[in-house]
């Protein structure tokens, strides 16, 4: 057999089980051979098989019964053919399965010599069904080509000696005849069967690939190629076209499981590309591993969660020579290999990360190794973090490393430790293991600029919340185009009902709530909904008018969510629950945007933070806060219509609070008063308002139906007010801010007033509001903000406008 242009065909166990894996196997071979390919064909044990083999010994090194499970065995292996004979195999799995139950032990030299069997009845069963479609296939054991040592388990092959039996078989072998040769399985010098531990099968491709020199090795798996990140973990993760053996080779270290470090090495040395490819999707060009990369950057995620963090600590190990030495000596002797060091400057505590199977004996070793270091309190204690998994950023370097670290913390996600390598653009994070799922994604989504999710729980879904779930129903498509965002609400709740899907819910919304079964539990069934699902860039949105529902923001702040909201009660609560609710969003890094809690979708807040914030005193803020009561005042001033009709409209047009008489009473006005006060570092409490209430006395105890139902006894009252003015005069209810600034507390009114017609108060139209700022800077002339002050449309748009603030920050 000449090995020019030649390919080395691997199928692992699930490409070789019964049923269409064997079969896409049988056509994928007939294929390459009508098309003149010449291939050497290596094959795994098929399906699970290696596991079942497993716990055959398992049974039998307990002296259970297993003789039932081994005919099962038998009758699986010998499908989809009788032809192929395979009782030399079962033979020798009967008495060496006999020798292990009679002894009740089992050393990893006779595991070895019982997995093999699974690798030698694959290729015994692929021989026969090539056969029998009319190809001349040879099975051969890998155990009379591959030399190793005797390390049973996990063994290395002896170069020189494999390669020279390789050479010396494959010169024998006719070019017309498809060699199919056991993966796995060696032999060491005293003809005893070895294993190449794990992904053995794959080292086997590519050793023979490399004693051939084989144009190229193609590794045929159930996936379509290496992605991004797992698929499992991240379901937005994306196959990688082409990858360099380098970046190969990181990910391989990392976790990466189809791939590892050893089966690239061989690979790597002789220059042969590897194909990764899907042998049940066959129009898939799979991955392709060459020396070269087509693109730059970050390559992938890899994930190592079999691990454990040892953590080391001394006060005395500052400046002390050869303590790592000693620590990796008492680890390599006992077999015992670290993935990851990191130890601080001042080298008092050093981080190991080993596998989580060794870390108790790890840690024993590492004890009994340091026994005098104990004493002299120079060490003075070792442990293991169990539950922990390591996250490697493949193609990371520290530059850009702020991103994915910051949206980490962004989403409570503080690693343990991080170490990097210099030469291999790579950073690995070590984390809790429950926080592996939403870190996975959080990095994945903001590394590969796959669009961000940003995932959004509605508490109320009134006029503003319904608006404003529509609204973001039918931008989303454009928010992901223009910002690679994609806005998904994974919950909605009133306050009886929740409707939940971690996909995000869909146009039909209103009507799946409604089908929900009532629940008392909205928020903490969102939080662990949340939890389970681990969504990542969580915010809470607050629609509601509710009182009550404000107690949840510091529940919903310590579970990660940054809060949204147009409810404004939150705001004018007590001075202490303000402030405690700042540092509770301070100290779990959280942001609350409230920009419609004044003037509704206008650009209020932010001017005032930015104008305060940059140091400009601000004097003076005066206006016509509320949209509902512009309007009423407007119309009804400029118009002969009596105060009901127009006070049912602004109710009507959605203008009015969800109990009209907040507004007409004076509370809103004066919430957004202190609101802004309290933007301006102001101390006041709600009490401290002046408001005067436009309700007449007589109205104020009524139930809200019963006062919407006589809004007509209003009207005398306010016609005389109207009457009373001075010509050309009209009414505006106004919120006063004012006062010494410095101090900690500002004068706070809210009153109807009486301004001349031509005044900027006085000329306001339909439901606009109107902010006067006088700054020290500006003197006399204000800075202005009109527009309209209210309408579910013009906030719910304002409620959007800080949800998309909110996702762009946590970029
Ligand atoms: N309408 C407007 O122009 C503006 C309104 N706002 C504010 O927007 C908020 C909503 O106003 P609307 O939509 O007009 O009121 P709405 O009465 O139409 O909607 C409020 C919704 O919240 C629900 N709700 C009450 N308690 C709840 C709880 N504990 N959990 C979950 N849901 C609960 C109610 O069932 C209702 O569906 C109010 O706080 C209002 O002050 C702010 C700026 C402008
Ligand atoms: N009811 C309010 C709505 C906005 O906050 C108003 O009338 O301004």
């Amino acid at each position: 057999m000449t090995h020019k242009k030649m390919k080395v065909i691997k199928f692992g166990g699930i490409s070789l089980s019964n049923g269409i894996g064997i079969d896409n196997a049988i056509a994928i071979i007939k294929k390459k051979i009508k098309k003149g390919e010449q291939i050497v064909v290596v094959a795994s044990a098929r399906g699970n098989t290696t596991d079942q083999l497993e716990q055959l010994l398992e049974k039998a090194a307990r002296g259970s019964a297993y003789k039932t499970a081994l005919e099962n065995f038998k009758e699986e292996q010998q499908q989809p053919t009788q032809n192929a004979d395979l009782s030399v195999e079962f033979l020798r799995l009967e008495n060496l399965l006999e020798a292990v139950f009679l002894l009740k032990d089992c050393s990893q030299k006779i595991k070895d010599e019982v997995l093999a069997q699974g690798e030698l009845l694959a290729v015994k069963m692929l021989t026969s069904l090539l056969e029998s479609s009319g190809i001349t296939a040879q099975a051969i054991d890998a155990r009379q080509l591959l030399v190793t040592d005797e390390n049973f388990g996990n063994a290395s092959p002896i170069e020189a000696l494999s390669k020279e039996k390789v050479l010396a078989c494959f010169n024998k072998i006719d070019k017309n005849v498809v060699p199919v040769v056991t993966g796995f399985i060696a032999a060491n010098i005293k003809n005893e069967t070895t294993t190449l531990g794990r992904n053995g099968s794959n080292y086997t491709a590519s050793l023979l690939a490399n004693y051939l020199a084989a144009e190229e090795l193609q590794n045929y798996t159930h996936v379509n190629g290496i992605y991004t990140a797992n698929p499992d973990l991240v379901k937005d993760a994306k196959k990688i076209a082409q990858l360099s053996f380098a970046e190969a080779n990181e990910m391989a270290n990392f976790g990466a499981t189809i791939l590892h470090a050893k089966t690239i090495t061989p690979l790597l040395e002789k220059n042969i590309n590897l194909r990764i490819l899907n042998s049940f999707n066959l129009e898939d060009q799979g991955t392709l591993i060459t020396s070269e990369s087509n693109q730059k950057g970050i390559k992938s995620i890899a994930v190592l969660n079999q691990v454990a963090l040892i953590n080391f600590e001394g006060r005395g190990l500052l400046g002390k020579v050869g303590v790592d030495a000693r620590i990796f000596k008492a680890l390599s002797d006992q077999q015992i290999s670290v993935s990851i060091i990191s130890q601080g400057s001042s080298e008092r505590g050093i981080g190991l990360v080993v596998d989580a199977e060794k870390a108790t004996e790890a840690v024993l070793a590492l004890e009994a190794a340091f026994e005098m270091d104990f004493y002299t309190k120079d060490v003075h204690r070792i442990s293991v973090i169990d539950d922990v998994a390591v996250v490697s950023i493949i193609g990371q370097d520290l530059n850009n490393f702020h991103h994915p670290f910051n949206a980490l913390i962004k989403n409570q996600i503080v690693p343990l430790l991080f170490n990097n390598t210099i030469t291999g653009k790579n950073v690995s994070l070590v984390i809790k293991k429950a926080d592996l799922h939403k870190a996975v994604n959080v990095i994945h989504g903001q590394v590969f600029g796959v669009a961000k999710k940003v995932n959004i729980a509605v508490f109320g879904k009134g006029l503003v919340g319904g608006t404003l779930i529509n609204q973001i129903l039918e931008n989303a498509k454009a928010v992901l185009d223009r910002r690679k965002i994609e806005l998904k609400i994974f919950a909605i709740a009133n306050s009886k009902q929740v409707l939940v899907n971690q996909d995000g819910v869909s146009k039909d919304w209103a009507h799946q709530l409604e089908n929900q079964e009532t629940t008392k539990l909205g928020v903490e069934t969102i939080i662990q909904f949340a939890k389970t699902h681990h969504l990542e860039n969580l915010i809470a949105v607050d629609n509601t008018a509710s009182a009550d529902f404000v107690s949840n923001y510091l529940p919903l702040v310590s579970a990660g969510f940054d809060l949204v909201s147009s409810n404004k009660i939150a705001n004018t609560n007590s001075f202490s629950f303000y402030k405690t609710l700042r540092e509770a969003l301070k100290e779990h890094k959280k942001e609350y945007l409230y920009e419609t809690n004044v003037g509704a979708g206008l650009p209020l807040i932010d001017t005032i933070k930015l104008l305060h914030e940059s140091g400009e005193n601000i004097t003076r803020i005066r206006g016509v806060f509320s949209g509902s009561l512009s309007y009423l005042f407007n119309k009804f001033s400029s118009a002969d219509i009596p105060f009901s009709t127009v006070l049912q409209e602004a109710i009507d047009l959605g203008y009015t609070e969800p109990d009209p008489r907040e507004d007409l009473c004076g509370n809103d006005v004066a919430r957004k008063l202190l609101i802004l006060a309290r933007e301006l570092d102001l101390e006041n409490e709600f009490e401290d308002i002046h408001i005067e209430n436009l309700i007449p006395p007589a109205f104020r105890e009524t139930s809200s139906a019963k006062f919407l139902s006589s809004l007509a006894d209003l009207n005398a009252v306010f016609t005389a007010k109207k009457q009373a003015q001075k010509e050309d005069h009209v009414l505006r209810y106004i919120g006063d801010l004012s006062g010494d600034l410095f101090q900690n507390k500002g004068h706070l009114d809210v009153k109807l007033t009486s301004v001349p017609v031509s005044s900027p108060l006085g000329s306001l139209k339909g439901s606009d509001a109107i902010f006067e700022i006088y700054t020290e800077s500006y003197g006399e002339q204000p800075i202005v903000i009109q527009g309209a002050g209210a309408g579910a449309k013009v906030t719910a748009r304002g409620v959007f406008g800080d949800i998309l603030r909110l996702a762009k920050n946590n970029n």
